[in-house]
């Protein structure tokens, strides 16, 4: 089985990260999309940071109406920060029958020269890049790369930051969230 790994904080998921899921599922030749909740992302710092089990249930409600798409909390039990790489070899190892791709936005592109070992993860794995306006350049040695492909897909202007800091202002942020994710930030007074 062809599998995208879509990792993120999700911190909340949003109605962007359903549309970059699912515009792989229908234009791609992966057969699921597992949507990894990482505990804590190395380039991050965790002040804002919802525990794990509440953003899992979150991608969890978000993605159960979408065949193809499921949410993982391998990352989990393994050591934080969580480096990708790690992950890549415990689930080869789990599921050696799978063949594992990334799915990731430009931004974490630009900064993929940082990731640990990022050699190997192009080695070994190809990455789904979805168009995202960012600060910053994606390195040269990453240009037609052969691991790397570039998706022809709209552009979405939202992030996770954008809809915390709406949430804080105590604006409306209905629009931007899956129902039941919208109805759980609101009912747990979470970001304010
Ligand atoms: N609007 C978007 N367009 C393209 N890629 C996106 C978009 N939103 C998120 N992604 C990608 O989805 C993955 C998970 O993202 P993440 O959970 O960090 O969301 P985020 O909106 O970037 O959050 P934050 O604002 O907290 O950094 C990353 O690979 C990120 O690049
Ligand atoms: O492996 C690394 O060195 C590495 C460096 C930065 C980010 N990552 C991973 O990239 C994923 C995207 O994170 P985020 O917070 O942008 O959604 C998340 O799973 C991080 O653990 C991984």
């Amino acid at each position: 089985m062809k599998v995208g790994l879509y990792f993120g904080s999700f911190n909340p998921i949003h109605i962007g990260h359903l549309i970059i899921a699912n515009h792989l599922a229908e234009h791609s030749d992966l057969d699921q999309i597992w949507f990894v909740v990482t505990p804590h992302n190395p380039f991050k710092k965790k002040n804002t940071l919802l525990d794990n089990y509440q953003r899992l249930e979150m991608v969890y409600q978000a993605t159960k109406d979408y065949i193809k798409l499921k949410p993982s909390d391998i990352e989990f039990g393994l050591p934080q920060p969580n480096y990708t790489i790690n992950t890549l070899a415990h689930l080869q190892e789990k599921y050696p029958k799978n063949t594992f791709s990334l799915i990731m936005g430009e931004d974490n592109l630009k900064s993929f020269h940082k990731w640990k070992n990022y050699e190997l993860i192009l080695e070994n794995n190809d990455i789904y890049v979805y168009p995202r306006i960012s600060e910053g350049k994606v390195e040269t040695q990453f240009d037609n790369h052969e691991r790397i492909h570039h998706i022809d897909a709209p552009i979405i202007q939202l992030s996770s930051t954008f809809i915390r800091k709406n949430i804080k202002a105590g604006k409306n942020v209905k629009p931007m969230l899956p129902e039941y994710v919208w109805k759980y930030l609101d009912e747990m007074n979470f970001y304010r």
